[in-house]
């Protein structure tokens, strides 16, 4: 067996919570690093062109590949590729030993504890008795660690940790494992049947994804940023970074070397927002059946990673479940795109999505109806509203009209001085569409990869809001729901929240009128099934926003425009949108769109979001987001600006 400490110093490894990351520390005898072993670990060496060390390098078709593998995560310092490097030798070894079928990263600092010279420094006193670590009492500053239980993996001072896992990661033969929710589902499931999560891998692969074409999306239509974002894939990374090739078995071991790992790239890792699907509109009732919206249970991977107590505390606020059956709503966190995107042909925006029009031009998407368990009917065509919804509906059915929706406000301008917009009273009717022929699903192909979208921002900043509201616009809320949402939050005295409780479901998040766990909903794209995972934005609940974003392969990051809430939000001393900022990216998200909500608030006022745009643009970049993967789009999820269709508002149009 290979050591890695014969071509690697000592290596001290801490481990602690995400956010106490200290700086590492290197001398000439040892170097250090710092884990957090609840979170993604980023196995190296599966693709070069994704290591670079600002990019994502391991998504999670590799990890389902390698049967829910261990989740560790490691801070992105000048060590962690020394790390990687070292794990690129080890991998085989685990794999040979299915190792990676534990849950926690236990395995391998118990691995690097036999077989290296790396001194570990576990932080976990129960694991460190169980292993029998040195403990440095020099570290005892992370005792904060160990308030956080629930990232126990089962590893009991007994040293029952291998027996437990593997009884726990045991799935019964003809099921299968959601690898959101942990729930075995029947074989026969294409989705999770708690939380919609698509199943991956799938066990019909049926056609290859390669073989669809995407061509031709949004070309035309009336189509919104935030819908193209969501088509739209990024632009092609070049690797900056050389990589220590995996050694030919570890590749034959994950499941055909270039192949699976093209195919988990392809699918997963590196490229492409998927092309954004549409279901079709349906009846209310076909709708209620569809679609749900569900909280991460205390069972689910995302409560693996919450701090001890979490679970247990949200468990009494959480969408169990059954609740599915219950309620119709769905959590999406969506990214706005104005239709003026669409047809602007100069500036940044217009570079993005040249850049990224690979899926664009081949998309011919399709949307929603991938789900198995999903029954699909006829739009009915016969609900059209007499609200704004319906001529943005209109747009989105025929692109052409969306521009005369546009130039019926040529004369209106995004200037702050003309003044505060009209208040648009919250729509009361859903909006049937007829769907584009980009946004139908792909009838020929059967295979879905998954994209996890977390909407994260400030507390208030309208997550919920907008996310209610693109559901509502997309007809995955239905009328009579939405009608039973505006209600309820009406007689509680919080009309203002009628979209949010699509997704802020529990009595308490009503009553406080915050979110407080993320909030699970999907929706499918031609070739992506898109997993919403709205996060809470109340500082309180930051350890439920990781373990969403820790999931996430994208992220829309919504910032209140509003005088006093942007400058709050951003504040050094606990602004929540630099705090998520800064933990998506840490996360490995580097996809983002930023939705300047609220734009009602401040008038449209060009200056606003143009001032706004610097600073948070500035502060992106230092986080370590690319500019290029960057999107900002203004918008007022209240007043239906800029969401799924252009802004009927010019001032809104850049
Ligand atoms: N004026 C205006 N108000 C908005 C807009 N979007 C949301 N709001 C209001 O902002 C308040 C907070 O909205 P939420 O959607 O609950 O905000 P949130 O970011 O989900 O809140 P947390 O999840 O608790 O962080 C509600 O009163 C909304 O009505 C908007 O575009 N314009």
């Amino acid at each position: 067996m290979e050591h890695a400490s014969n071509r690697l110093p000592p290596l001290i490894i801490h481990r602690c919570w995400p956010l106490q990351f200290p700086t590492p520390r290197q001398s000439s005898t040892h170097s250090e690093i710092f884990l957090s072993p609840p979170l993604v670990f980023r196995l190296p060496s599966l693709q070069p062109s994704l290591l670079d060390r600002g990019e994502r390098n391991l998504r999670w078709g590799v990890y389902r590949h390698l049967r829910h593998s261990s989740q560790l995560r490691t801070q992105r310092t000048a060590l962690e590729f020394q790390l990687f490097e070292n794990m690129a030798a080890l991998l085989p070894k685990f794999v040979d030993r299915q190792v990676l079928l534990l849950h926690d990263s236990d395995f391998l600092l118990q691995y690097l504890f036999l077989h290296t010279d790396c001194r570990i420094l576990d932080l976990d006193m129960s694991r460190k008795a169980a292993y029998g670590y040195d403990y440095d009492d020099l570290y005892d500053d992370y005792e904060d660690y160990e308030d956080y239980e629930c990232y126990d993996d089962g590893y009991g001072e007994n040293g029952e940790a291998a027996a437990v896992n593997e009884e726990i990661t045991k799935v019964k033969p003809g099921l299968w494992r959601c690898s959101i929710c942990t729930y075995d589902n029947d074989d026969s499931m294409s989705y999770c049947d708690i939380c919609g999560v698509l199943r991956y891998p799938p066990s019909n692969t049926g056609k290859n994804m390669e073989q669809k074409t995407v061509g031709g999306v949004c070309k035309d239509s009336g189509v919104s940023r935030l819908a193209k974002s969501l088509f739209a894939s990024p632009p092609r990374r070049t690797p900056n970074i050389a990589v220590v090739p995996l050694p030919q078995s570890f590749t034959d071991d994950i499941g055909g070397g270039n192949n699976f790992l093209d195919s988990a790239s392809r699918s997963r890792c590196c490229t492409s927002i998927a092309p954004f699907k549409f279901d079709i509109p349906s009846p209310d009732d076909v709708i209620s059946n569809r679609l749900h919206s569900t909280k991460i249970t205390p069972r689910g991977r995302l409560y693996d990673c919450a701090p001890p107590g979490f679970a247990e505390k949200n468990a009494a606020t959480t969408t169990q479940p059954s609740a599915r059956q219950t309620n119709n709503s769905v959590a999406f966190k969506g990214k706005t795109i104005s239709l003026e995107e669409n047809n602007n042909s100069s500036g940044e925006r217009q570079k993005y999505f040249n850049d990224t029009s690979t899926v664009l031009r081949n998309n011919e998407a399709v949307a929603g109806t991938s789900s198995s368990r999903r029954t699909h009917s006829t739009p009915t065509r016969n609900q059209k509203s007499k609200h704004d919804d319906v001529g943005e509906s209109s747009s989105l059915a025929n692109g052409a009209k969306s521009e005369s929706l546009s130039s019926s406000l040529d004369s209106m301008s995004l200037n702050s001085k003309s003044g505060a917009s009209k208040p648009i009273a919250p729509k009361k009717t859903l909006a049937q569409y007829k769907p584009e022929k980009w946004m139908l699903p792909d009838k020929e192909g059967n295979v879905m990869a998954q994209l996890n979208l977390a909407i994260v921002g400030h507390v208030d900043s309208g997550k919920s809001t907008l996310s209610g509201r693109l559901l509502h616009l997309l007809g995955q809320i239905s009328q009579k729901q939405m009608h039973k949402y505006e209600k309820e939050s009406k007689q509680q005295g919080k009309g203002s929240f009628a979209y949010a409780w699509a997704l802020d479901e529990s009595a308490e998040e009503r009553e406080r009128g915050i979110t407080m766990t993320v909030a699970v909903a999907y929706f499918d794209t031609k070739k992506y099934h898109v997993v919403v995972l709205d996060s809470p934005g109340h500082k309180d609940f930051v350890p439920n926003m990781i373990s969403g974003a820790t999931q996430a392969d994208a992220a829309i990051l919504v910032i209140d425009a509003s005088v006093g809430a942007y400058e709050t939000g951003m504040d050094v001393t606990g602004g929540q949108s630099r705090e998520h900022a800064q933990l998506i990216r840490s996360f490995g998200v580097d996809q983002i769109i930023v939705a300047i909500n609220k734009m009602d608030a401040v008038g449209y006022s060009k200056e606003r979001f143009e001032l706004i745009k610097r600073q948070v643009g500035s502060f992106l970049r230092q986080c370590g987001f690319k500019e290029s993967f960057i999107s900002w789009v203004p918008l007022s999820a209240m007043e239906n600006q800029n969401l799924v269709t252009a802004a009927s508002d010019d001032r809104l149009k850049l």
